[in-house]
């Protein structure tokens, strides 16, 4: 069968191949921030992957940035993804969760009391999010305050609590796409002059703060990272990618035996060369498992995983189509495409209705 159908183990998260399912938002929650029932269905549906990693999901009200995302702040959210784990359970999957927060990628109209959107420094992101309008500009942002912070850490805390009551193996820290982390990160978006900005180390601490909050409330073993170097996701940039990444990767792994660190390579589902980067250098400084992603095929991902380039690649737009992902590489089958047209917002259309190869 190849490279890629071998068991392995991400931290405590045991999988019984290389595939992984990207998050991969698709704007059908219902009333409350609920994730929509028919999410059941749909990630039990892909639950052959080694390891799914659900749908970004924002860990309070002010971390909303689009329109029917789901959150994991509420007991009514934990009640309904708990239907989600337990029938990916039920198929022998593993599934861990993306906690989100989109700092200035959002909308007032989003947010509680039509509120402004957070972000390191009052600086606007050329970049546009989903609404009831449909596609809008992004509202300005205010620079949250230091004396914020410590609530910051302690939602990504509770929320990551939230993940595991909600039978989640683990959780994905959303670390990459210009949202908050990565806003932080970079120095396109980060002008502070305390201690969050600045020099590298002042740049890449809330990342760290925020992963050894998570990993003290649930277990490193449980805890995995989104990076994405180079992505211009949501007018993301900065100056000198390469060290402020080996520097990020640096001190992640010195928090403890982290379950993994999934890398965007290159341009977020766009061209994986927009910008010359060392992913290996990052993956030197990284005792744990390592997850690259964008734009793999069956043949790359083979490759990737016999060299050792990675020990998981994880696959996002093919899950959409290709609810038995596993069993067409397996096959090496010809993969569906996705409509387009019902990739974000509606109901079964274009979410459950895909068929498997097996009919199943
Ligand atoms: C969470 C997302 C990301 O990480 O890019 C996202 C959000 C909206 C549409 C597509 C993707």
């Amino acid at each position: 069968d190849g490279p890629l159908f071998t068991p392995t183990r991400l931290g405590a998260i045991a999988v019984a191949n290389r595939i992984a399912m990207a998050p991969l938002t698709r704007n059908r929650a219902i009333e409350g921030r609920v994730p929509n029932p028919l999410a059941i269905q749909y990630y039990e549906q892909r639950a052959s992957a080694g390891l799914i990693i659900a749908e970004a999901t924002q860990i309070s009200p002010l971390g909303q940035g689009y329109l029917d995302t789901p959150g994991i702040y509420s007991q009514g959210q934990i009640d309904a993804w708990k239907k989600v784990t337990d029938a990916v359970h039920a198929r022998g999957g593993k599934i861990v969760l993306q906690l989100w927060h989109v700092g200035r990628i959002s909308h007032t109209s989003l947010l509680p009391d039509g509120e402004v959107p957070v972000a390191p420094s009052a600086l606007p992101a050329k970049a546009k999010t989903f609404t009831s309008k449909g596609f809008e500009d992004v509202s300005a942002p205010r620079a949250l305050e230091l004396s914020e912070i410590p609530a910051l850490i302690q939602d990504y805390r509770q929320a990551a609590r939230n993940a595991i009551t909600a039978g989640f193996d683990g959780v994905e820290v959303h670390a990459a796409n210009g949202y908050l982390i990565d806003q932080f990160l970079r120095d396109g978006s980060n002008q502070r002059t305390d201690e969050y900005g600045g020099s590298i180390e002042n740049r890449t601490r809330l990342l760290d703060e925020v992963v050894r909050a998570i990993a003290s409330e649930i277990g490193p073993e449980r805890t995995g990272v989104r990076l994405s170097p180079v992505t211009p996701a949501n007018d993301a940039h900065d100056s000198q990618p390469q060290p402020l990444f080996e520097r990020a990767v640096e001190r992640l792994d010195a928090i403890g035996p982290l379950a993994f660190i999934h890398v965007i390579e290159g341009a977020t589902g766009g061209p994986r060369d927009n910008i010359a980067f060392d992913y290996q250098a990052l993956r030197a400084k990284f005792k744990g498992a390592w997850i690259a992603n964008n734009g793999y095929t069956k043949d790359t991902a083979e490759a990737a995983i016999a060299s050792g380039y990675a020990d998981v690649i994880a696959f996002g737009r093919p899950f959409i189509a290709n609810p038995d992902l596993v069993e067409r590489l397996r096959l090496g089958v010809a993969l569906s495409d996705l409509d387009p047209d019902t990739l974000y917002g509606g109901g079964s259309r274009g979410y459950t209705d895909y068929p498997s190869v097996s009919g199943a």
